[in-house]
């Protein structure tokens, strides 16, 4: 009898379970989003490539996608509770010249929006106006801080690589009282299986032309998700605007790799030379005994790599005055640390999402590691090469 009790019981419903539903719809829709604007961008030579003020690229994607993402985390717990630090701004949207600009990135939002079915949200019922898109850009100027929840977005991270037509990540975070408590990986390049790698979309796309495929072997892409504490990362492949969702559309679990000797590690690093130290790295991957070529993978992809256990190890040192931004890691941490990885900088310290958009007092970069033993070992090095290295 009081077993039958106890299962009368309801029990309490997962901590941020509609959060996280509602993030992975929203970053699914954007994955499709994004596959279809850099389909356009490779396919013509056009100019919706933007500069940015620091020189840093800034596409129809980024908007769109931020607007998006903002416009349906609002319609899902209302605009008032909603506060979200994201990397995309009106600035050069609203500029006089930029009416075209304007316009395709409000068509594009609305052509998303009104698939917002196949993926299993609720879309507006009227197309939104040019100032309702600004509105939902806009929404994404919080500035953080420690207490309270909010969302953190990259819209497109690895922008560079997006327009290469190479990989990239979109990457949303729930921040509760400076912890990342949800991440959401959107990596529309990246295989569920990394093997699918070689069979690389440009490839992918050719073929596709002769071949219609079906959603299983389609599926180019995955989303990665985590809460935390929870001990489980999880991942499903990308869904296409008219496939049905069946939640939680075949989630399979993710893992970091068991490997913890440097000499049988892969590691992962920016592409950029201007974002983080080859040399540096180089030479700490030789002290380790590193044998394998350094995977240089652009954006948040790399995050993925560790916790599907495709690479053991992530480093990024930027040039000393380069402030990380808390939208280009917090996603990644959590996604990593519940798939059974270690996230922190060099000298052991957790990333610090709680002092606004940036990673405050990070101690020279970040390090990221299949496992506690490799992990050890990596800081070791760091500090061992750190003095003799010209950074
Ligand atoms: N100088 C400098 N140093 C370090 N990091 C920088 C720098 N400039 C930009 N950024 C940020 O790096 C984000 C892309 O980082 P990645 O690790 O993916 O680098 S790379 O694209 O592989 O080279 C990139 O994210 P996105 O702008 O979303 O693409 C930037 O936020
Ligand atoms: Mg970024
Ligand atoms: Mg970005
Ligand atoms: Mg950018």
């Amino acid at each position: 009898m009081e077993d039958q009790k106890s299962l009368d019981i309801p029990s309490e419903p997962e901590k941020y379970s509609k959060e996280l539903n509602i993030a992975v719809r929203a970053v699914q829709m954007a994955c499709s989003l994004c596959q279809e604007v850099q389909d356009s961008l490779i396919s013509k030579t056009n100019n919706q490539i933007q500069s940015k003020d620091d020189n840093s690229p800034v596409t129809v994607a980024d908007w769109s996608v931020q607007a998006i993402v903002s416009w349906v985390l609002s319609e899902s717990f209302g605009s008032e509770n909603v506060s979200i630090v994201a990397e995309e701004d009106v600035q050069n949207l609203s500029k006089a010249d930029s009416a075209g600009l304007l316009e395709t990135v409000v068509r594009t939002v609305n052509d998303s929006l009104s698939a917002a079915p196949c993926f299993g949200l609720e879309g507006p019922r009227n197309p939104l106006s040019s100032s309702d898109v600004l509105e939902a850009i806009s929404r994404g100027n919080s500035t953080g801080g420690a207490t309270g929840r909010f969302w953190t977005l990259d819209p497109v991270d690895g922008t560079l690589g997006f327009v290469r037509g190479d990989q990239y990540a979109v990457a949303l975070a729930l921040i509760e009282d400076g912890e990342v408590v949800l991440g959401v990986l959107g990596c529309p390049n990246y295989p569920m299986k990394k093997e699918w790698l070689n069979y690389h979309h440009r490839y992918h796309r050719i073929i596709s032309k002769l071949t219609p495929t079906t959603s299983e072997s389609w599926d180019k892409g995955c989303v990665l998700y985590a809460r935390k504490g929870s001990g489980e990362t999880w991942m499903q492949p990308l869904l296409k605007k008219n496939n049905k969702l069946i939640w939680p559309n075949s989630a399979i679990q993710a893992q970091v790799s068991s490997i913890d000797n440097p000499a049988l590690a892969t590691f992962c690093e920016p592409v950029e030379k201007s974002n983080s130290s080859h040399s540096f790295t180089a030479g700490l991957a030789h002290s380790v005994g590193l044998r394998k070529q350094p995977l240089r993978v652009y954006s948040m992809v790399k995050y993925a790599a560790i916790a599907r256990g495709d690479a053991e190890i992530f480093m990024k040192f930027a040039r000393t005055g380069y402030k990380e931004k808390i939208w280009d890691h917090a996603a990644g941490v959590v996604i990593i640390q519940e798939a059974g990885g270690v996230v922190t900088d060099a000298g052991g310290c957790p990333l610090d999402f709680s002092k606004g958009i940036y990673l405050e007092g990070l101690d020279r970069g970040i390090i990221a590691c299949a496992g506690a033993k490799l992990h050890e070992k990596i800081l070791r090095a760091v500090d061992a090469s750190w003095n003799s290295s010209s950074l």
